[in-house]
């Protein structure tokens, strides 16, 4: 018998849920022993339930094809098949936080890629490079739920991703005002052109929610955890506003970005800062860990999506054109992978990491 933990994936048919079932193909840690989504899809085959709208460059995981899908809503059943869920469902927001909390408090631990739990205030919300400390909140989260093993835990917003490691890692030179204009993916809506052809040549300046979630959540990752409120309790600076923009690109947000510091780094500084800059997930090893979470480069034209969405297995981030601005003080060009480390990818990594620190465990 495998001694990997067994996993569920919530929501497998979707975009995200596809991608980690990729992901999680061989993956050396976990097993994906159950899929799940909605009603509608309960007792196909994920063979099946997948057809026509497989939406992966690669085929779908020999090692799911005859997975029965199972009705998410059936969490005790389910819970007892597995040992955490991945979570990717899209449903309203009530529902989600209703629905992972009920497996939480069926003592089945949720690493989540759906933004309604990302402002409980002691639901970690991590980008393991970063804030991997902010895991210590469970504690507190368990003792509200009742639980001994069960939790939530998030990852961030995709677009965040693009510019949030570059600033984290130039925090020493305390950045105070930040301007982010990000272009986004199409499949960060779920999206292929197949399913979306007004968007071939076409850009939309408007994406529900985005601007609100790209100026907020990195302020939770830099937060800390409180003992006396038992919470995650945010920081107030940098302050952050963006413009978020949708772009005819399949996979890969990019951010222009516009920082202020208080103190003054030097070019050389600045890009020494993000090429040095690793933490937790590397010093470890995790499986999905990149080896370079930030790479700079120096050419005028890069990053450039075709060449640098993938860059370590769409895992690192790529930083360009950085460069002084007569109004700011830097400006630069992020890229990252939305739905590896910017969705499913980035939820791996996180459970991984949970994995590493003892939060999940066999059952
Ligand atoms: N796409 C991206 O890049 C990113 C997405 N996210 C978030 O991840 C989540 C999933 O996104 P995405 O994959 O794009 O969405 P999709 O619309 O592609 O997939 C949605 C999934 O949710 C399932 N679902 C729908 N209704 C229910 C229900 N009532 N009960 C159980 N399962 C249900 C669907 O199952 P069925 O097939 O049966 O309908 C499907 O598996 C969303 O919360 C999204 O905001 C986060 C970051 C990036
Ligand atoms: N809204 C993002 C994707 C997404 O689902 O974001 P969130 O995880 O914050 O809901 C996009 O369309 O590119």
């Amino acid at each position: 018998m495998s001694d990997k933990l067994r996993v569920g994936v919530i929501g497998a048919t979707g975009m995200v849920g596809q991608r980690f079932v990729t992901l999680l193909d061989n993956h050396p840690w976990f097993e994906v022993v159950l899929v799940a989504a909605s009603a509608h899809s309960a007792g196909k085959t994920y063979e099946a339930a997948v057809d026509g709208r497989w939406k992966m460059d690669v085929p779908v995981p020999e090692a799911v094809k005859q997975l029965v899908l199972q009705d998410a809503a059936n969490v005790d059943d389910i819970a007892s098949q597995v040992d955490f869920v991945f979570s990717a469902i899209s449903l309203d927001k009530a529902d989600t936080r209703k629905l992972e909390e009920a497996y939480a408090k069926a003592e089945t631990p949720v690493v989540s890629n759906n933004s309604a739990h990302r402002w409980t205030a002691d639901v970690p919300m991590v980008i393991p490079e970063i804030n991997p400390e902010h895991t210590d909140v469970i504690k507190y989260q368990r003792e509200r739920l009742g639980t001994k093993r069960g939790f939530i835990a998030v990852k961030p917003n995709c677009s965040i991703q693009s510019y949030t490691p570059a600033l984290s890692a130039w925090r020493q030179f305390e950045p105070y005002e930040v301007v982010a204009t990000t272009y986004q993916a199409i499949s960060g809506a779920g999206k292929t052109f197949k399913d979306w052809p007004e968007m071939v040549g076409n850009v939309i300046p408007f994406i529900s929610g985005e601007e609100e979630k790209s100026e907020r959540e990195p302020l939770k990752i830099w937060g800390h955890v409180d003992d006396e409120q038992k919470a995650i309790v945010p920081t107030d600076n940098p302050v952050i506003t963006t413009q978020c923009i949708r772009v005819p690109v399949l996979y890969g947000h990019t951010a222009a970005a516009f920082v202020k510091f208080h103190k003054n780094p030097t070019k050389q500084e600045l890009i020494d800062a993000l090429e040095n800059y690793s933490g937790e997930p590397q010093r470890l090893g995790l499986p999905s860990a990149p080896k370079q979470f930030i790479q700079y480069m120096t050419e005028d034209d890069r990053p450039q999506v075709t060449q640098d969405v993938n860059f370590e297995n769409g895992m690192g981030v790529s930083i360009g054109r950085l460069r002084e601005d007569k109004v700011y003080d830097w400006k630069f060009v992020g890229l990252s992978h939305n739905t590896a480390r910017g969705a499913a990818g980035g939820a791996v990594l996180c459970a991984e990491l949970l994995k590493a620190q003892g939060y999940i465990t066999a059952k």
